[in-house]
């Protein structure tokens, strides 16, 4: 089998010109899939089977959040369509699990320096004296530029999913490498309650979805993700820095106004095992009470028929603002629209 990590070498960090974040159709991801067989077609769980309410007078016309592509089985399809969340068990090869965390480990050591990628350091480190390895860096942001990490996005594994709910011309618009430090004491380990599309100038919704891939066992202890099933199919709310008394991280808005009576459902993921989730689904993740780092990788990931959106008026200036005033006091960069800074990579 061809692997798509050196299918895809070849493929060049795409630039906006226009109002769309993809370029013309491309049939070459097709191909790719093509190749694909053996263990990923026998990984498929859906996540918990039991939740799944399928109606026996189902019609295909009733799926709004999932396309026609016969990769999901109906149960799975039904559940997403349901909960705005699947999780498929065991999708993520060990190996590769391994390569993502031995350049995880050379970015935080200085020795590589991916164009473009965002250091986020947690805030009771960030706001006291520098630590200069793993343990200082809570995540890194868009590695769309380091090959090595970006080949999580263009593993054939996770693309045969994404496809189900994007269609086939795909881009990779926001990456991740989270690494959620063992909690000081002071709770800034937790991430609140949100919905990634607060984030997100483009549209629409349904083209968007979120791969999450645990790169360990991840419970309850160490701070697994949390959703509230069903969310995806409410609106956008606004959000805002949760009132924490330890303090909260940079851009970590929550929802104000959450329903704290809503069912949460905490994901227990091991190694491997991949959550795709719809981008209004409110999800956040818990404090870690363990001494690891809790590692996970994720994409966004949106059709290239997706259009860009300006946020101007909207509950999503917000953090439009707070982005321009940071590129300003840091760089002196006056200001550029959210629509200009979320720049995606095309999957060819
Ligand atoms: C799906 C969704 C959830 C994903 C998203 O968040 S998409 C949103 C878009 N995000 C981005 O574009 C990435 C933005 N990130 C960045 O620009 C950087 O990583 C920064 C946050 C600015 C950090 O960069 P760095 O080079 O470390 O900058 P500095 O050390 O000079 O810090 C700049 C000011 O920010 C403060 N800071 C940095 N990290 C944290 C933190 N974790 N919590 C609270 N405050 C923090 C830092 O103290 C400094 O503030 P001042 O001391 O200048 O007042
Ligand atoms: N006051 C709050 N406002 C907003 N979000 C919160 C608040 N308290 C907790 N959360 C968020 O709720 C989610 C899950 O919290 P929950 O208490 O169910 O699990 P946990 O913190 O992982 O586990 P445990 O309660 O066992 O410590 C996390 O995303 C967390 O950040
Ligand atoms: O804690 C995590 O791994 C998930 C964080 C998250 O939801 C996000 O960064 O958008
Ligand atoms: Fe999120
Ligand atoms: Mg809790």
């Amino acid at each position: 089998m061809t692997k798509a990590s050196d299918e895809m070498a070849a493929t060049a960090l795409y630039v906006r010109e226009s109002g769309r974040p993809g370029g013309p159709a491309t049939a070459r991801l097709k191909i790719l899939l093509g190749h694909l067989q053996g263990p990923a077609a026998t990984a498929i769980a859906a996540y918990p089977t039991s939740a799944a309410n399928i109606s026996s007078s189902y019609h295909p016309q009733q799926f709004q959040y999932t396309l026609d592509n016969n990769v999901l089985t109906l149960e799975q399809r039904q559940f997403y369509e349901d909960n705005g969340f699947l999780v498929i068990k065991n999708l993520v090869p060990e190996a590769d699990i391994q390569r993502y965390r031995n350049q995880f480990e050379r970015i935080c050591r200085k020795e590589v320096a991916p164009i473009g990628l965002q250091i986020m350091k947690d805030v009771t480190i960030a706001k006291s004296e520098f630590h200069a390895d793993e343990k200082a860096v809570t995540k890194i942001q868009d590695f769309q530029s380091d090959e090595e990490l970006f080949s999580y996005c263009t593993n054939p594994q996770i693309i045969k999913y994404v496809e189900c709910f994007t269609g086939p011309n795909i881009m990779a618009m926001h990456t991740m490498l989270i690494n959620k430090p063992p909690d000081s004491g002071k709770k800034t380990s937790r991430h609140p309650f949100h919905q990634d599309l607060h984030y997100f100038p483009f549209r629409p919704s349904n083209s968007i979805v979120c791969a999450w891939t645990a790169m360990e066992h991840i419970d309850r202890n160490n701070g697994c993700l949390v959703v509230i099933p069903g969310t995806h199919k409410g609106t956008l709310k606004p959000h805002d820095y949760p009132k924490w008394e330890g303090g909260v991280n940079i851009m970590f808005h929550g929802i104000q106004d959450y329903d704290a009576n809503q069912p949460r459902t905490h994901l227990v993921m091991e190694k491997g095992d991949t959550v795709f989730f719809h981008p209004l689904l409110i999800h956040g993740s818990g404090r870690n009470k363990t001494q690891g780092f809790r590692k996970a990788i994720s994409c966004h990931f949106a059709s290239s028929n997706c259009y860009y959106t300006d946020v101007k008026g909207t509950s999503q200036e917000i953090i439009e603002k707070e982005l321009q005033n940071l590129l300003e006091k840091k760089y002196g960069i006056s200001k550029i629209p959210l629509k200009k800074r979320i720049v995606g990579r095309e999957l060819l």
